[in-house]
């Protein structure tokens, strides 16, 4: 059963064409983006806001516009040059206005009906073209970007993020200063095709043998279609609570249309088969330490030992922070694809939310009031085949520093591990129609004495776990002390590339993350020190993955 709700319309931009339609959706009131073939812009506001929205994005509505995709149809060569005259319209608007009036273009004749189609070879002539000059297109956008990042202050003064955003993980990774590292998918493509060992960098003898990996014991299901079906719900919700108690789970019957995990698939798969230039179009920043984009992260040393893997990073929601130079046209499909994925999932976020409320006796609306804007990242990592699998990591072990992940595994390929209470690593089977989710730190709660008694959670006790959140000086409860943020890592195969896709969901930027002090009142042990949203992403970007040390525990009093 698919979860269907009614939604109130109010705004819609087409990336991909350039139009500008109103569409909002409100959901159980809260704010959800979902398209259906287009990018929505959800926000508070009016069109006065929609107008000061255009200012980055614009270049590339009229860079993918439908009409410049025309021109590309006539005359690829017309195409790049009328591309290249609107980058720099904005100088003379008065004297092309009067040049407009001047020469006004007589009305068009008339298109004779046309019934035989362009031959096959010219269909595909003129498809070319147009993906050459959509590429062109964004190679300009991002040589105007670097230049003008290059003359400007590092860091605070990049792409569009404003002081507003001085929170978001995007600020806090420029923030720290990731080192740039060598392109696994090349490295790998050299040292597979060749007796080329593998750089010792890479090599992690230690963690890849000496710890036990145990298949076959599959983490719990919980059927989504379930929760929302009254005659179901309570069974599936005592599901849903153990799960998060275990921290990871496989979700099905999730409501994402089928159509939309396959588009999102397919585009992500056709963005890393890309030649290594084309994706290099949307590179990391190394010069300001971003984290957005292609590349790597989490590197700070030149000794740290690195993960055999690249990753795409994003921005995704709240709209206004996407920073769109970052985005792959490439393949042309592949913002409106990622987009709708990220509408679609935020509505699977808000529902679990919900659930998992009900689960700790929580209001449900004062705990989605903490993802108010449904902050949403996405990290696609793409794991090349490696000859030497056995001696490498493609992602070390760590936790994620969010609420709540949903990860989609992009092809068939197993890779997840997780780690079990008795310090073993078990390997995740990606189930066919599922998506992964996971607890992530802020959902988590230190293990309270009061919680390992077999004392019933209530909603009396949820008042004494540890991992509270204080939003505008009220406090609120995320997690009632039983749901664990989970060690995991990733593996590489020998022969296969394995590519998944993680969403990362966040609490809005003016949160506190910190222990209750009715906890301490009370005579509770407090186990963590309190926290800024914003000082607890820093902290995480800025420390390399080292299993829970790296970042919860750090926090460990
Ligand atoms: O590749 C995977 O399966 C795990 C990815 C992951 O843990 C992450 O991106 O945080
Ligand atoms: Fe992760």
């Amino acid at each position: 059963m698919q979860a269907k709700e009614v939604y109130n319309q109010d705004m819609t931009v087409d990336l991909e064409k350039g139009n500008c339609l109103l569409t909002r959706e409100e959901r159980n009131g809260m704010d959800v983006n979902s398209v259906t073939g287009h990018t929505r812009i959800t926000r508070e506001g009016s069109w006065d806001d929609l107008v000061s929205l255009k200012d980055d994005r614009s270049h590339h509505m009229s860079c993918c516009s439908s009409h410049c995709q025309d021109s590309v149809a006539k005359n690829g060569e017309a195409m790049s040059s009328e591309g290249e005259m609107k980058a720099g319209r904005s100088d003379n608007s008065v004297g092309d206005k009067e040049k407009k009036k001047r020469f006004k273009k007589p009305p068009r004749p008339p298109r004779p009906p046309t019934t035989s189609p362009l031959d096959p070879a010219d269909q595909k002539l003129i498809s070319e073209l147009s993906e050459l000059a959509v590429l062109k297109r964004a190679r300009i956008e991002r040589m105007k970007a670097l230049k003008k990042m290059k003359n400007s202050k590092p860091a605070s003064s990049i792409g569009n993020l404003g002081s507003r955003q001085e929170s978001t993980p995007m600020a806090q990774a420029i923030a720290a200063g990731h080192l740039p590292v060598p392109n696994v998918q090349a490295l790998a493509q050299t040292c597979n095709g060749s007796s080329e060992q593998v750089p010792e960098r890479y090599i992690r003898t230690e963690e890849a043998t000496a710890e036990e990996v145990v298949a076959g014991r599959a983490i719990p299901v919980v059927d989504l279609s379930k929760l929302l079906d009254l005659q179901w719900s309570e069974d599936e919700l005592a599901k849903l609570g153990c799960a998060c108690q275990l921290g990871f789970f496989q979700l099905i019957n999730h409501g994402v249309p089928d159509e939309v995990v396959h588009n999102v698939r397919r585009d992500i798969a056709k963005f890393f088969k890309l030649p290594l230039e084309a994706k290099k179009e949307y590179a990391q920043v190394p010069e300001s330490g971003g984290l957005q984009g292609y590349g790597q992260a989490f590197v700070f040393s030149e000794t740290q030992k690195l993960d055999w893997s690249d990753m795409l990073y994003l921005v995704l929601r709240p709209m206004e922070s996407r920073d769109m130079r970052f985005w792959p046209a490439q393949p042309p499909s592949f913002r409106n694809s990622v987009d709708r994925y990220s509408a679609e999932s935020a509505k699977v976020v808000s529902s679990l939310l919900r659930f998992m409320a009900a689960d700790m006796g929580v209001e449900p609306e004062r705990l989605l009031e903490l993802f108010r804007g449904q902050p949403q990242t996405m990290r696609v990592t793409y794991y090349p085949p490696c000859r030497q699998a056995s001696k490498v990591l493609g992602l070390s072990p760590h936790t994620d520093a969010c609420a709540l992940t949903l990860l989609l595994h992009v092809n068939d390929v197993q890779g997840l591990q997780i780690r079990s209470n008795d310090g073993k690593w078990l390997n995740v089977e990606p189930m066919d129609g599922a998506l992964v989710v996971s607890v992530g730190d802020l959902l988590e709660a230190s293990k309270s004495p009061l919680f390992e008694s077999d004392l019933p959670v209530n909603s009396e006790l949820c008042l004494l776990s540890t991992y509270v959140l204080n939003l505008d000086e009220r406090l609120l409860i995320l997690s009632n002390g039983r749901y664990k943020s989970v060690e995991h890592r990733a593996v590489v195969h020998p022969n296969r590339e394995r590519i998944a896709a993680a969403l990362f969901h966040q609490v809005h930027p003016t949160t506190t993350v910190g222990p209750l002090p009715e906890l301490v009142e009370r005579g509770g042990v407090s186990r963590y020190r309190s926290v800024s949203h914003a000082d607890f992403l820093k902290h995480f970007f800025s420390s390399k993955f080292d299993g829970r040390k790296s970042h919860l525990d750090h926090y460990r009093i």
